[in-house]
């Protein structure tokens, strides 16, 4: 049995002139989450959707646990749970019989129906609410029967798009949770999202889209220490007084980056993980008249890692595609850390 749940070449799917998915190449190793990542139009809905056989592409191919999505589509739904970001639903359904709906048109009869419909509705803790109408749920327990929904079949990838979208911070919260059960029973998960500081927590890898091509493929951690001298740490210093007077500053001073003007004083940046350096530079603002109000040592985060990677793009660099080890590799390199200690 391959390792690989999803593995996409050179994947292209056109819109007439418009290259929405522009030769896209990755894989995904069974057992992993991993989170897809971009902008609004970059792709993800329109690949995603060829992953879960709903369109086909103009070129490329797709293989869900081997099987490729065009010439065996039945074999690939029979393995996938697909959770659209656009949850179709119908009027006059309670939560139950819509599931038992589903339940049937998947071909289950009798005890075995039930028990599904009975054990998803556990999972995504629809019991209490199983007489409810479908069409009249909470966002959060309309995310909630849809995945209940999508594990109906109990498939082994799941495919998520934008799952948390429109959702308050505690239904975020008990979706993550839910996420974070599947991934342990080890299923393998392809989630898109726009709030990357969650997917970072619970995503092995992290696949970045720009434009229909991958811009990064990393793990969180990469990401945020990224690639240049100061591994993502930085210091962030507001000072106060005259606006222009720290701009200035700011402009002849190396390691220094103005981040933030304001009416009174701004927000610089010190691109330095040592700390001496960052004395260095306080002590000089201090000498030259800068009014220090505040510091302190950041890490980059998942947010300013994307937009340093557009930023490259935009300026012409080579997008960096380094897809992180399968995790029978990982365990395999921390046994040989631990054989060789
Ligand atoms: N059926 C279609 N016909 C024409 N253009 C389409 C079609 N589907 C998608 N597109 C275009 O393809 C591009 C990619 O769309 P897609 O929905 O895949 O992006 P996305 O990354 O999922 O964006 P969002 O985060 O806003 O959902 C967009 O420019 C979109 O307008």
């Amino acid at each position: 049995m391959s390792d690989i749940a999803i593995r996409v070449k050179n994947l292209k799917r056109h819109f007439g002139a418009l290259k929405a998915v522009d030769d896209l190449s990755f894989e995904v190793p069974r057992g992993s989450v991993c989170g897809f990542v971009g902008a609004n139009g970059a792709g993800k809905t329109t690949t995603m959707r060829i992953l879960a056989t709903l369109d086909y592409a103009t070129s490329g191919t797709v293989e869900i646990c081997g099987h490729n999505v065009i010439n065996a589509p039945t074999q690939v739904r029979s393995l996938i749970g697909w959770m659209p970001d656009d949850f179709g639903n119908y009027e006059n359904m309670t939560i139950l019989e819509y599931l038992d709906f589903y339940a049937r048109a998947l071909g289950y009869q009798g005890q075995e129906r039930m028990m599904r419909v009975q054990e998803v509705m556990e999972f995504a803790d629809l019991l209490d609410i199983s007489d409810r109408m479908s069409n009249k749920l909470s966002k959060g327990m309309t995310q909630r029967l849809c995945l209940g929904r999508s594990l109906l079949h109990d498939p082994e990838v799941l495919i998520m798009d934008e799952p948390a979208a429109g959702l308050d911070p505690k239904a975020r919260v008990e979706l993550k949770n839910l996420i974070r059960i599947l991934a342990e029973e080890g299923k393998t998960i392809f989630i898109s999202s726009h709030i990357l500081s969650e997917l970072g927590e619970m995503c092995d890898s992290l696949l970045f889209i720009n434009g229909g091509r991958i811009v990064h493929h990393g793990d969180a951690e990469s990401l945020k220490h990224g690639s240049d001298h100061a591994g993502g740490v930085f210091y962030d210093v507001q000072v106060v007084g005259e606006a222009r007077a720290l701009a200035d500053w700011a402009v002849t001073s190396p390691y220094v980056e103005l981040v933030d003007e304001r009416k009174r004083g701004g927000r610089i940046r010190i691109d330095s993980n040592e700390p001496e350096q960052a004395a260095k530079v306080l002590s000089r603002m201090i000498k030259d008249g800068l009014q220090v109000v505040e510091f302190h040592k950041e890490q980059r985060n998942l947010e300013d890692a994307f937009i340093d990677i557009l930023g490259q793009i935009d300026e012409g660099q080579v997008p960096q595609v380094s897809p992180p080890p399968l995790p029978n590799q990982r365990a395999k390199e921390t046994a040989n850390v631990e054989v060789n200690q």
